[in-house]
């Protein structure tokens, strides 16, 4: 048997969208495994009711299946699922450790990526890995075709997470098909800053570099309560607010000792629009870790 606990993760940071993602401390899905003949999984823990056991639909399916690795399988979930903190990637990730320790298949860090990626394409469409891949390694994340950098880096964070759900699948399809050259430029430019931010562990940086003129304002759409969210979390210190992942929920960048004033302020503004939230005073972490084997 080998335990796995797989972190949240926020994709995108605005300006990153489908490249940039980041390990969250907290929350986190807790994924067990034991080899069987045939595989089963049960899922309990927040959101437990609105996810397939069903292999075919489960993330964690479509990793069985590409390692080859049939297993009793259970799924304590942490991370809210249709959250944007990388729920389905949570357990993926998780899977995907676990298994190949589990089977022995001797597989890196990075070669899992690609396979527990392959879930997200289940529940997306889309085998994007800007959640999974920080989910498995930990840290600040930059994911191309042409594989993934994991750079260390502590950053205060708040999430924000309103009680309501938003889709993967439904999100990306407001997204834009096309950019102009002067938006083009505007986001390879805090792309770039995000990224600098990041290896200096600088929250100024960092949030300076989250703002993307592209996607993150269709999405916003679809968060009540988005505008006064982002507004109340400058004012009480935040560096940079965007969509985390495809949303609902929202991402702070703070410096140290700003994350309890910020968390309170989002969720105030959030309550103002009429929506019950919960806040995390996370940070960026580590990648998933084994428990028990
Ligand atoms: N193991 C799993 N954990 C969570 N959701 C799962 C899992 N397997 C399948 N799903 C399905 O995936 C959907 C949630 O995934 P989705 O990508 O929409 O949300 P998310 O992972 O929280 O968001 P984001 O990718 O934006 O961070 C739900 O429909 C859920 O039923
Ligand atoms: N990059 C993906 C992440 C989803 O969590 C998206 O924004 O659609």
């Amino acid at each position: 048997m080998v335990t796995v606990r797989a972190p949240a993760t926020s994709a995108n940071l605005g300006s990153g969208f489908d490249v940039f993602g980041a390990a969250l401390t907290r929350p986190a899905d807790v994924v067990t495994v034991e080899k069987a003949a045939e595989t089963t999984i049960e899922v309990t823990g927040v959101g437990a009711q609105y996810i397939p056991e069903d292999p075919e639909k489960n993330t964690v399916g479509a990793v069985v299946e590409a390692l080859d690795a049939p297993a009793r399988i259970h799924i304590d979930k942490g991370v809210r699922p249709a959250s944007g903190l990388g729920s389905s990637a949570a357990s993926a990730a998780g899977a995907a450790v676990a298994l190949n320790r589990l089977y022995d298949r001797g597989l890196s860090r990075s070669e899992l990526v690609p396979i527990a990626a392959e879930g997200e394409a289940v529940v997306s469409g889309v085998a994007h890995s800007d959640n999974v891949a920080p989910s498995i390694l930990g840290g600040f994340t930059v994911t191309t075709s042409e594989g993934t950098h994991a750079v260390d880096a502590s950053i205060p964070l708040v999430v924000c997470l309103p009680d309501v759900a938003v889709s993967t699948r439904d999100a990306r399809r407001v997204v834009p098909e096309t950019a102009s050259m002067e938006d083009l430029v505007e986001t390879v430019g805090n792309a770039a800053t995000l990224a600098v931010g990041m290896c200096r562990s600088d929250p100024d940086l960092v949030g300076a570099g989250m703002s993307d003129p592209v996607v993150t304002p269709e999405r916003a759409r679809l968060i009540t309560g988005y505008d006064e969210v982002c507004d109340a979390a400058f004012d009480a210190g935040a560096t940079g607010v965007t969509v985390s992942g495809a949303g609902p929920a929202v991402l702070a960048v703070c410096r140290d000792g700003r994350r309890r004033g910020v968390a309170a302020a989002m969720l105030d503004a959030f309550s103002e629009a009429g929506i019950d939230a919960r806040a995390y005073q996370s940070r960026i972490g580590r990648g998933a870790t084994v428990l028990e084997e």
